[in-house]
């Protein structure tokens, strides 16, 4: 994993464990208002081989973002959302310095290489992360879902 700090004004990374332990975490550096822009989506590799560190941006594009982003674990009650249609990660609410930065992950994967079971022990928790494939319509429905996510949604019903 490129361990390149990119945003260092931004965004913090909060190491816990080892490499493969998946225990480690980004923070916000900063304060974020709600709507916020915490950092845009710049100097990625484009369409690689989906892996458990790469970001569906669309049907069939899959990135490495060469960043701390690559740190954002998933929640269920996110604190950010990645916009593919802007490239940018966005506060989902006011955060604090030191907030955990998370995204849900289905909204921009549709079929997992690596499902996990989900620690986030948010109360409309999915359990299982393997993409939005796997979700139930009723559980989305409330979601911030990136276009291609919704398209592929729109053709499983
Ligand atoms: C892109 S990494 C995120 C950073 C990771 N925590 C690390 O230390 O490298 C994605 C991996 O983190 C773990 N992960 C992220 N969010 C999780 C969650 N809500 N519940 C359980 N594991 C999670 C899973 O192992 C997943 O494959």
């Amino acid at each position: 994993m490129t361990e390149t700090a990119k945003y260092p004004e931004r965004v913090t990374i909060v190491r816990n464990g080892t490499d493969g332990d998946f225990k480690s975490k980004l923070v916000a550096a900063r304060p974020y208002a709600k709507g916020e822009a915490i950092s845009k989506i710049e100097g990625h590799q484009e369409n690689v081989v989906k892996r458990w560190s790469s970001v569906q941006m669309g049907p069939e594009r899959h990135i490495e973002l060469n960043s701390e982003l690559v740190f954002m674990n998933h929640s269920c009650d996110p604190s950010a959302n990645i916009v593919v249609e802007k490239m940018e990660v966005v506060a989902t609410r006011d955060l604090k310095e030191g907030d955990e930065l998370t995204f849900f992950y289905p909204s921009t994967e549709w079929d997992m290489s690596q499902p996990f079971a989900c620690w986030c022990g948010a109360k409309e928790c999915i359990k299982q992360v393997s993409g939005a494939k796997d979700v139930p319509a009723e559980k989305l429905a409330n979601k911030f879902l990136n276009p291609h996510i919704q398209k592929l949604l729109d053709a499983r019903q």
